[in-house]
């Protein structure tokens, strides 16, 4: 007993995470699934996939930590967001793929809601934008588009939900239809002022109510695994989708405090309190965690790719065979050059929200090579770190905390780090734990099972492993910046 199991279902492979009662990295376990892009634009998951990858990898960490379900006090589930399956409420049997969150299949639905004069309304109520990315549309297109799907739905036979939802009631056998405030957040249908699902919006979006999952706070009580899944059943008592899970790891409690994680894409939220920001500057605002009945809120700003430029270097241009390349490549770089790399590969998302744009290059010469591509490519997402920390410092009368905490796979790019403080011109704080999003469900989880501490407590364990601090002028600083935003507005005018 005491151990916290911390699932993190994310958009390319499920992992499952066992730490001690001290929130200490015990064994993990992770696996792949298919991705499927059946058309231009289109990404689907397989729920099976996703479901039989949770259950296999929670079974591995198991194994591997030398533990069985007798000592595991509580689950924390974490999640990709946004993610649509809806499923046959008797049989459990998915109608649909999971339509996933990069899916843009939905753009025109949402021109047409747009014209209808929606977008104001959708962004006073849930505090995001009217884009395909979100989950109303995506519901709203299962719907319409699998015969039967909708005379089901209006007789109350099908249920909806986020990755969470999903996972809950397959590890509850069916008990279960909830879900938890951060992920409702993330659906368009869910209104963050009253924490209610919003009537208005369910039927604009042709969404019947009676699809919806409960909503309940981030740490909770989310019933019990199937005693057979895993020899015992186990409470699960924390949910939160994965950037909101990665706040929490943060220990960003405080308002005005700062997080962004640099996987595929990055996520940056800010802490608002409990106060509810509306953005001026076409971020969102989303539920950061809900505790005792309590949201507290955050704007955030989302950038499509980051890692991924780093992918890009290995699998599209192949000038690399591994991530940790870029470093040195990006020292042995020519500095007379000063290329500028837009990497719109899927358009921009905040502050910019363009997704028909794409990406670009400025400032090439004939010496331009493999370094000075990998240096234009890292720099990318410093750059784009900024736009948002800009966005965020304006919007925010508060005042943003001067400091940004770091965490996700990219954070072991040093040459990354030390150049996102260069062009903050802030310090950057890698923690010394990196599963930062695991961390945050487990956390959750084990506060309400009473393993763990409070808020404070679990702050005070947060660890230092490096702060990069800014090395670059300010007048470069100013010069660099100046040019970054040139060649987004040029990229955007093509
Ligand atoms: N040393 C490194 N330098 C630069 N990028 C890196 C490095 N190590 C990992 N990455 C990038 O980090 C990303 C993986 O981070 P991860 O947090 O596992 O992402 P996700 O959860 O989105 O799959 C990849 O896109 C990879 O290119
Ligand atoms: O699964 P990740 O880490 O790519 O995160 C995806 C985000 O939750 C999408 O909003």
């Amino acid at each position: 007993m005491g151990h916290i199991l911390a699932i993190d279902q994310g958009t390319t492979s499920s992992r499952a995470i066992v730490f001690d009662a001290g929130l200490k990295v015990i064994a993990s376990a992770q696996e792949e699934f298919p991705q499927h892009f059946p058309q231009s634009g289109w990404v689907e998951h397989d729920p099976s996939d996703l479901w039989a990858t949770v259950a296999a990898t929670t079974r591995a960490a198991l194994e591997k930590a030398g533990l069985t379900a007798a000592d595991i006090a509580c689950i924390g589930i974490t999640n990709q967001r946004e993610t649509t399956v809806v499923w046959d409420r008797a049989t459990g049997e998915p109608v649909y793929n999971a339509i996933v969150w990069q899916d843009r299949r939905t753009a025109a639905i949402c021109a047409r809601l747009a014209e209808q004069g929606l977008a104001p309304m959708v962004t006073e109520r849930t505090g995001l934008l009217l884009d395909p990315y979100f989950s109303g549309t995506k519901v709203g297109w299962i719907l319409d588009n699998v015969a039967g799907a909708r005379a089901r739905a209006e007789r109350g036979e099908l249920a909806f939900g986020t990755v969470d939802s999903w996972l809950i009631w397959k590890l509850t056998a069916g008990t279960v239809h909830a879900t938890d405030a951060t992920n409702a957040a993330r659906t368009m249908l869910y209104n963050i002022d009253r924490g209610a699902w919003d009537a208005d919006l369910c039927k604009a979006l042709g969404v019947p109510l009676s699809m919806l999952p409960q909503v309940r706070d981030s740490a909770d009580d989310f019933g019990l695994t199937r005693p057979d899944l895993f020899g015992r059943a186990i409470p699960i008592r924390g949910v939160a989708g994965d950037q909101q899970a990665a706040t929490v790891g943060q220990a960003c409690f405080a308002p005005g405090m700062l997080k962004a994680t640099y996987g595929t894409g990055c996520f940056a939220l800010l802490n608002t309190g409990t106060t509810r920001v509306a953005s001026q500057n076409r971020l969102l605002t989303t539920i950061a965690y809900q505790l005792k009945g309590q949201p507290t809120y955050a704007l955030e700003g989302s950038i499509f790719i980051a890692g991924a430029v780093v992918q890009w270097l290995r699998d599209g241009l192949k000038v690399i065979r591994a991530a940790g390349e870029t470093q040195g490549l990006a020292d042995a770089a020519d500095p007379a050059q000063d290329l500028v790399l837009v990497p719109a590969f899927t358009g921009l998302g905040a502050p910019y929200w363009q997704p028909d744009c794409r990406g670009a290059v400025f400032g090439l010469t004939r010496n331009s090579g493999p370094a000075e591509f990998a240096k234009a490519a890292l720099e990318s997402v410093g750059f784009q770190t900024r736009d948002l920390w800009a966005a965020m410092q304006a919007d925010w009368a508060g005042g943003a905390q001067a400091v940004l905490r770091v965490d996700g796979g990219m954070t072991a790019s040093d040459w990354t780090m030390q150049f996102l403080s260069d062009i903050l011109g802030a310090p950057v704080d890698r923690p010394k734990v990196t599963e930062t999003t695991a961390l945050g469900a487990a956390w959750l989880a084990g506060m309400q099972s009473g393993v763990c501490g409070g808020p404070e407590e679990f702050s005070q364990s947060w660890a230092l492993d490096r702060r990069f601090t800014p090395q670059m002028d300010e007048s470069t600083r100013d010069a660099r910046y100046t040019r970054w935003q040139r060649a987004v507005q040029a990229t955007m005018a093509f």
